[in-house]
């Protein structure tokens, strides 16, 4: 199918086969109560794909100096930053069911004083979530986004825990079992101190010190 498609021919097209499905599943897709399920079926779909369709969020960096602060370069080199409980939901690319969780970020700076716009590691996981994906898949993309970002850290580690709906209400039907799955970059893959201090800093325990 082109790419160029216009949305609401896209909604049609996708309105049409979930039509079928419910008939193929023994609906009546006519009855008052689906009349316009297929067309909000298309629309979820669209809005749970929308990263294969667009470009990924430019990281905004800006200076620190210029909002006052100064970040010399050994306070801000070694300097773990974490963007902690980021939400997310994503589609599992097996079943097409939901899987939704929490994902962390942290990443060291260079030292070069430049500072991240916080919103926008969030929208790096919005991004990478809105497709088909594996977790495991999920937190590589936005490692390597990070990574390769305008904030050129000196490494990252994103933690993703998730629940996965493909095993909660079907299949196996464990309510409790979570994936939890990280990836690793740069100085993170070589320093162990740093790993723990992002395990530290995610502790239930610390995080009640910190009264968060
Ligand atoms: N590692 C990983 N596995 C996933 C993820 N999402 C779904 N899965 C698993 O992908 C596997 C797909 O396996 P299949 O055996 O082909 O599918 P299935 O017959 O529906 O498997 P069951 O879920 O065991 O009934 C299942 O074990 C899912 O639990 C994910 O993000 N990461
Ligand atoms: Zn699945």
């Amino acid at each position: 199918m082109e790419t160029s498609i216009s949305q609401e021919k896209l909604v049609e097209e996708i309105a049409k086969r979930v039509r079928e499905i419910l008939e193929l599943l023994g609906e009546d897709p006519n009855r008052e109560g689906l009349r316009e399920t297929p067309e909000r079926v298309a629309r979820a779909l669209i809005e749970m794909t929308s990263g294969l369709r667009s470009p990924p969020p430019k990281i905004k960096v800006f200076n620190a100096k210029d909002i006052g602060e100064d970040i010399t370069e050994d306070e801000n080199g070694d300097q773990v930053i974490l963007i902690r409980d980021i939400q997310f939901s994503s589609l599992c690319e097996h079943h097409l069911l939901p899987f939704i969780g929490r994902i962390h970020v942290a990443y060291v700076a260079n030292g070069d004083g430049k500072v991240a716009g916080f919103s926008k590691i969030i929208r790096i996981v919005n991004y990478y979530s809105a497709r088909p994906q594996i977790q495991e898949r999920l937190v590589s993309q936005i490692a390597d986004a990070i990574m390769n970002s305008e904030i050129k850290p000196k490494g990252v580690m994103v933690i993703g825990n998730g629940i996965h709906m493909c095993a909660y209400v079907r299949g196996v039907k464990d309510k409790e079992a979570k994936l939890v799955s990280v990836a690793t970059r740069g100085v993170f893959k070589t320093n162990r101190a740093l790993v723990n201090q992002v395990f530290r800093l995610l502790d239930t325990t610390h995080e009640r010190s910190l009264r968060l």
